[in-house]
């Protein structure tokens, strides 16, 4: 069956256009593969190698156009010798010596704009069809601060020194707004974000809790074909059903995305779950009421950010504004451990989940996130290998695992990359436990084989999730693992029975 099968564009007043299934489809459909339209650095990048894209110290630089690359097999790379290393070399732009080079490096905000350009005049048809009529919101941008940042740093950067005056202001400023409202991040093969222009991902509606997935595969040998997005159905979509991805990180809370969406997409999501108080039963924005000990506190009007907060028990009320402000204080505490790993990791993101406990809902979103964070270093961190953990650190790491499942399975459900990661995590402390329990005679042999079969099945479900992921992302490779584990686990599972005690 041909892509075009698999889903229409249509247009509404509100979203403008947007994509619905054209027929039933089931968790895992392929709904289409893309190439990007253009591929470079993020908005806000340090310095990268113009081929590959990986970090670099800035003391390389190419030969024809002397900016920065890894070395002689990154300058011929398609990426950048037909884009940027032309012009830059025809207008003799230097790369300016920059004393950080993992500092944010302001040169590099043209690349991406310039590579969209040059491919506009390449390919003139697809940019027609499908580049030159995307939004690119700029009534909304012009009066922000982002406008003049691109006025100074692109538009008057290529239009002068770059002598690429062919391109109009006008038309600069709109690629600059296509991509910030339209592009996407991906990672290259060693895991440096860059952004990706995908005219029919880009299509597709934001809601908080997205209906497919989508993974990119970059190989990072420096052409269009290179990082080529297959987007697939997450749960099952019914004909006519629309096709919804995220624009959010998923585990922030209502007030957080809204703002996040209204700032870099310009709009005012008002999606089922940041319509309702609760959202969706998951209570990620709810707080434990201090007053009464029973109630939880929620927004009275969730789609308004300055509403009331009531207690659901008690006459205990506050602010919108306020509880912005304890968020923002939470996140702050959280993105200050973001780096910190090993024993030093998982003791402060347990101190700020203790400090917390008691203050927030216990699946609010900042709660969700320290355990996403706590099940990874559980099982990884020096010391904490899976081997190494006491029964009650194994109990620790499940329970964390089983409460992210609760929310995962409702604000992304189905074939969702954290879901899969969340479930392999899971299998190994329930065998490693059930072992242990089977060896200390606190459960039978046929408690054993039923946990043991627990774990299988867990992983299996991670296998289905994870092997749709590209093997160049390090989520592809576990699930190459997972597979393997699982395959292994199967043949075995008897012997395993047997010899365990
Ligand atoms: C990536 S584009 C999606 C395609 C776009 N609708 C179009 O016609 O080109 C993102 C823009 O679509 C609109 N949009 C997407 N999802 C929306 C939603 N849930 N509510 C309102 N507007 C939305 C917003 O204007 C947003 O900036």
């Amino acid at each position: 069956m041909s892509e075009q099968d698999l889903f229409k564009i249509e247009t509404n007043n509100t979203v403008g256009r947007y994509s619905v299934a054209s027929q039933d489809l089931k968790p895992g459909d392929v709904i289409f593969k893309e190439a990007p339209f253009a591929y470079g650095p993020k908005s806000d990048s340090a310095c990268v190698c113009l081929g590959c894209h990986n970090p670099v110290d800035c003391a390389t630089l190419c030969s024809k156009c002397s900016w920065p690359v890894c070395g002689p097999q990154c300058e011929v790379l398609s990426v950048h010798k037909d884009n940027e290393c032309d012009v830059f070399s025809n207008a003799k732009v230097k790369f300016q010596a920059v004393e950080d080079p993992t500092d944010v490096c302001l040169q590099y905000e043209c690349i991406t704009p310039i590579r969209v350009l040059l491919e506009k005049e390449r390919d003139q048809k697809r940019w027609e069809e499908e580049v030159s009529v995307m939004e690119s919101h700029n009534e909304q941008r012009k009066p922000k601060p982002i406008w003049e940042f691109n006025q100074h740093n692109i538009v008057e950067y290529l239009r002068g020194p770059c002598k690429l005056d062919r391109f109009s202001e006008d038309l600069i400023h709109t690629v600059c707004g296509i991509l910030e409202v339209n592009a996407f991040e991906a990672r290259t093969p060693n895991c440096y974000m860059i952004r990706c222009l995908f005219p029919k991902l880009a299509l597709m509606s934001h809601n908080c809790v997205s209906n497919i997935h989508h993974a990119v595969d970059c190989h990072g040998n420096g052409n269009l074909k290179d990082c080529v997005v297959t987007v697939r159905a997450a749960i099952h979509i019914p004909k006519g059903g629309e096709l919804y991805s995220s624009y959010t990180y998923s585990i922030w809370p209502t007030l957080v995305r809204r703002e996040f969406l209204r700032e870099s997409k310009f709009f005012e999501c008002a999606c089922p779950r940041c319509s309702d108080k609760t959202e969706l039963g998951t209570h990620m924005s709810s707080l434990k009421c201090q007053r009464c000990d029973n109630g939880v506190v929620v927004a009275s009007d969730p789609l308004n950010d300055l509403c009331e907060w009531n207690c659901t028990h008690c006459d205990y009320k506050t602010h919108g504004g306020a509880m912005r402000k304890v968020f923002a204080a939470i996140q702050n505490e959280i993105d200050q451990v973001e780096y910190v790993g090993g024993h030093e990791g998982i003791q402060q993101r347990e101190t700020i989940f203790r400090k917390y406990k008691s203050v927030l809902h216990p699946k609010h979103a900042y709660m969700t996130i320290l355990r996403s964070a706590l099940i990874q270093l559980y099982g990884k961190a020096e010391g904490y290998t899976l081997g190494d953990l006491p029964d009650v650190i194994l109990e620790r790491k499940m329970e964390l695992c089983y409460q992210l499942l609760e929310v995962l399975d409702v604000i992304e459900p189905g074939l969702s990359r954290i879901r899969g990661i969340t479930l392999y995590e899971l299998h190994g402390p329930i065998m490693m436990h059930a072992r242990h329990q089977y060896q200390y005679d606190a459960i039978s042999k046929d408690d054993f084989r039923q946990k043991l079969k627990e774990s299988v099945d867990i992983l299996k479900q991670a296998v289905e999730i994870l092997t749709n992921e590209p093997v160049s992302q390090p989520e592809g490779q576990l699930g190459q693992m997972a597979q393997t584990a699982y395959d292994q686990l199967i043949e075995n599972f008897d012997m395993l029975v047997e010899t365990a005690y």
